[in-house]
C-alpha cells in the first residue's frame, strides 16, 4: 500500500499577463514521488502553470499572481529566497540547453556555483548525477569532451543530470521530449519512470500517449482552467467531463 503525500498544494491560483488572465482558479494537490502530467491544447496555460511552481514567471514583466502555492506546506510566494526554491524545484526545458563546455563542467556547474570546489566531491556528484540520469555508461569515457558533441537525446539526459546535481526534490519538465527522436524519447520516458522513486515530477506534454505511459496523475487544462484532474488511468478510461473525453479521443476543436 502506498501512502499519498502532498508535495505541492495549489490553492485558488490566478495568473494575469497584463489584463489577460492566463490561469483561472486552479486548485490541485501534486503528490510526492509521483509523476503528474499537464495536458491540453496549445495556449491553455500549461507552461505558465509549470513556471509558477518555481517562480520562473517572476522573470516576465507585467505578471500578477493571486492565490497560493505551497511546497512542503510553505507558501513559495511569501519566501524571499527564490534561489533556494529553484534549487529545490529544478527545471528541464523543451530543448536541451547545455553550456558550450565539457560534459563534466556542465554537470558540475550548479554545485560549483554553490561553492563546492573539492575535486573529489565534484567527481562524486558528477558520477552520481550522470548515473541517475541513465547516461553514465554512454559518457564516462568522454567527460572532458564538449557536451555539444552529443546527440539531442543524450544532451537532454545531461540536462536532467545537471538538474539532479543540484539535489532537487521536485523536477519540472516542459515538453522534454518534443525535440527528440522516438528512441531518445523512449529513453527519457524510462528515465522519468525511474526518477520518481526519488523525485516529484511535473511534466508538460503534448503527447497524450506519453502522459498515459509516464504519469500517475493527469491534469487537463483548457483556456486557463483545470477541467479535470485525476489519476491517469481514470482520466484516460473514464473521464468525467465531456471536454476531457473529446480532447483525449481527438474529437476536440
Ligand atoms: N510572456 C508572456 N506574456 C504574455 N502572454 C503570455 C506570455 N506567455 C504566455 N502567454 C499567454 O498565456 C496563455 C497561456 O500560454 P502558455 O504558453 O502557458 O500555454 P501552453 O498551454 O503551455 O501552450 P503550448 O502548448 O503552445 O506551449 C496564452 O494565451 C499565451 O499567449
Amino acid at each position: 500500500m502506498s501512502l499519498n503525500n502532498t508535495k505541492i498544494s495549489i490553492k485558488n491560483l490566478d495568473l494575469y499577463y497584463g489584463n489577460n488572465q492566463a490561469l483561472k482558479k486552479i486548485n490541485m494537490n501534486i503528490e510526492e514521488r509521483k509523476v503528474t502530467a499537464l495536458i491540453g491544447p496549445s495556449g491553455c496555460g500549461k507552461s505558465t502553470f509549470l513556471r509558477t511552481l518555481n517562480r520562473m514567471n517572476d522573470l516576465i514583466d507585467n505578471v500578477r499572481i493571486e492565490g497560493q502555492i505551497e511546497v512542503d506546506g510553505e507558501d513559495i510566494y511569501k519566501s524571499e529566497d527564490v534561489i533556494k526554491l529553484r534549487t529545490k524545484v529544478g527545471m528541464v526545458f523543451q530543448k536541451p540547453n547545455l553550456f558550450p563546455m565539457s560534459i563534466y563542467d556542465n554537470v558540475a556547474y550548479g554545485p560549483r556555483t554553490h561553492g563546492i570546489k573539492d575535486r573529489k566531491v565534484l567527481d562524486k556528484i558528477v558520477e552520481e548525477s550522470l548515473r541517475g540520469a541513465a547516461i553514465w555508461d554512454e559518457v564516462k569515457d568522454r567527460l572532458k569532451s564538449s557536451a555539444l558533441g552529443l546527440s539531442g537525446g543524450q544532451q537532454q539526459r545531461i540536462c536532467i543530470a545537471r538538474t539532479i546535481a543540484m539535489k532537487p526534490e521536485v523536477i519540472l519538465m516542459d515538453e522534454p521530449t518534443s525535440a527528440l527522436d522516438p528512441i531518445s524519447t523512449a529513453k527519457v520516458e524510462e528515465l522519468i519512470e525511474s526518477l520518481k522513486d526519488e523525485y516529484t515530477i511535473v511534466i508538460v506534454t503534448h503527447n497524450m500517449q506519453q502522459a498515459a505511459r509516464v504519469s500517475d496523475q493527469t491534469a487537463f487544462f483548457l483556456t486557463g482552467e483545470v477541467v479535470e484532474f485525476s489519476d491517469t488511468k481514470t482520466m484516460f478510461t473514464t473521464p468525467t467531463d465531456k471536454r476531457t473525453e473529446d480532447y483525449i479521443t481527438g474529437r476536440f476543436g
